[in-house]
């Protein structure tokens, strides 16, 4: 019910190898995201970026190779059993439209709800006192991501930058140890992304959680990122801090004619 208080535990990808029919979208792939950092995996499209994070969330099951947070191997778990353990993330594509602020948080709590539906139907006590604390909880979530105005706004009247927010919001409401961040400012405009990114260091230092990122946005990754894991064609061509890896040769030679690793637009 309360916040999770202990340290992240570390999250090992190693070897890990995904095919789709004769296509190899990741080739022995491995990278740790330290407990409490935020790791970016960035490169061009269709470098591998999705098929990574459909691993880590247990939506792929990879050929081979594992993913491990801590002692745990995640590889041959369902998704909300990986949710359950700590690993929560957000998609790209916005699908609320449905419902309040407050409700769409609410479903969020959903995992982390002890009593049963006859409980809450009948309203016991015991319910009463559990939905009570959730509420407060994902009040302190909505505050804390910017929202406590939006709270009983119905989604569908907030923009669209607010609406990724209460996706990330909703994330938040498992009380994860490890956020899995989907290209969190993809289609935003420019102040809805500062406003993003300030959120995202917000809970980082207030929550303590490591953060793991897909980003197209390169100046967002070098502001966020202290590791940056970059793929290109399934296979892992760089990996370092956003400075060693924005004058990796490879890198540049990998984005030429997209974008530049430093956050220019190519010219
Ligand atoms: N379900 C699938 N079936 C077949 N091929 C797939 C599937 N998902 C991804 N691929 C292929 O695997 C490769 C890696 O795709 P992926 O979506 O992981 O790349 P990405 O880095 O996320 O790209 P983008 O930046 O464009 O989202 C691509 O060649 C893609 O066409």
């Amino acid at each position: 019910m309360t916040p999770r208080t202990d340290a992240p535990p570390p999250l090992q990808v190693r070897d890990v190898t995904v095919r789709f029919a004769g296509l190899t979208a990741l080739d022995q792939v491995s990278f740790t995201v330290a407990p409490g950092t935020a790791h970016a995996v960035i490169g061009p499209n269709g470098a591998g970026k999705s098929t990574c994070f459909n691993v880590l969330s247990g939506l792929y099951r990879p050929a081979s190779g594992s993913v491990r947070l801590g002692g745990t191997e995640l590889t041959r778990l369902a998704p909300h059993r990986i949710a359950a353990l700590g690993v929560a993330r957000t998609f790209q594509n916005i699908v609320t439209t449905q419902g309040t602020v407050a409700d769409n948080l609410m479903l969020g709590r959903h995992a982390l709800t002890r009593a049963g539906f006859a409980a809450s139907a009948l309203r016991l006590p015991r319910a009463v006192r559990e939905q009570r604390d959730h509420l407060a909880r994902v009040r302190e979530i909505a505050e804390l991501t910017g929202l406590g105005a939006l709270f009983d706004t119905p989604v569908a009247l907030l923009s669209y930058g607010d609406r990724k927010r209460v996706e990330l919001a909703r994330a938040l409401c498992l009380e994860p140890r490890v956020l899995l961040l989907d290209e969190p400012v993809a289609g935003m405009n420019a102040g809805e992304r500062v406003r993003m990114a300030e959120v995202v260091r917000e809970i980082r230092a207030e929550l303590g959680l490591s953060v793991v990122l897909v980003e197209h946005d390169m100046g967002l990754v070098m502001r966020l990122a202290d590791e940056v894991t970059v793929l290109d064609f399934g296979r892992r061509i760089a990996h370092g801090t956003p400075d060693e890896v924005r004058r990796d040769p490879e890198v540049l030679r990998a984005y030429l004619g997209t974008e530049r690793a430093d956050g220019e637009d190519a010219a």
